[in-house]
């Protein structure tokens, strides 16, 4: 088992984003999160990094606590926050380089990252002068610069145009193939392109977690079972 969250629940106040949620996850398997706004999905991906202190339940990743083992879990996770947050006035080989370091990763796979991703023309580029496409880019690039493996990627291709969305669909299907991989996603094509699973969140809760094919067998389509599971 890649990950293991036994009735995790985190409040903010009064609002309770996650509501006793539990749920495991093997290894090399694409993972689609999906919920309405609000429903809970970046405060769960936040909670596995350990960038988020929950208040309740626990986390395993490779069997350890992420809690009690928090340098060692973390160093095998990659994580593409929501909005990407980057370092705005470096310059892109720059910024790789200085997450690189603090992974101990080589220049070679530096290199390798920046042309799997596809940013060799931008590499020279203050981050700050990069289309949101191309930052986006350089976010998924510092989240597998080592290689992690499980990878947590919150709205992927959020900003992309479609052709840069199908080429970095096909780097995390390549990736998936031997790494643990969830995402969030507002797109069911993009769930569909990626996924064999599908874990449905509202209002903090878990309604329905399935292979793909449960779904649609049931409701016809994504689009149909998400309309039913969250339409008040
Ligand atoms: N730092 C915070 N402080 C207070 N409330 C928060 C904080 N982060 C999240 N929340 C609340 O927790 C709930 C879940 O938010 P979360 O961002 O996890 O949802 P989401 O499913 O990722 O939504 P979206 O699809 O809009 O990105 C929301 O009601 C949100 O307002």
């Amino acid at each position: 088992m890649s990950l293991q969250i036994n009735s995790l629940t985190k409040k903010f106040g009064t609002q309770t984003a996650l509501n006793n949620v539990s749920l495991k996850i093997g290894k090399s398997e694409i993972v689609g999160l999906l919920g309405p706004n609000g429903a809970g999905k970046s405060t769960l991906m936040k909670s596995i990094v350990g960038a988020l202190k929950i208040d309740e339940g626990e986390i395993f990743f490779e069997g350890k606590n992420i809690s009690q083992h928090s340098l060692e879990t973390k160093s095998k996770m990659g994580f593409l926050p929501e909005n990407n947050p980057l370092y705005a006035e470096m310059y892109v080989k720059e910024y790789l380089t200085f997450v690189a370091e603090i992974h101990g990763v080589s220049k070679a796979r530096i290199e390798e990252v920046i042309e799997l991703v596809g940013i060799t023309p931008e590499k020279t580029k203050k981050i700050s002068q990069l289309s949101k496409g191309y930052r986006q880019r350089v976010g998924l690039a510092q989240a597998i610069l080592h290689s992690p493996e499980l990878l947590i990627l919150d709205e992927p291709t959020n900003g992309l145009d479609p052709n840069q969305i199908v080429e970095i669909r096909n780097v995390i299907k390549e990736i998936g193939r031997e790494k643990t991989v969830i995402l969030s996603t507002h797109v069911m094509q993009e769930v569909e392109a990626l996924c064999s699973r599908v874990i449905l969140l509202h209002k903090g809760n878990i309604i329905q977690d399935s292979p793909i094919a449960e779904f649609k067998d049931k409701f016809g389509s994504l689009e149909e079972a998400f309309a039913d599971y969250t339409t008040e």
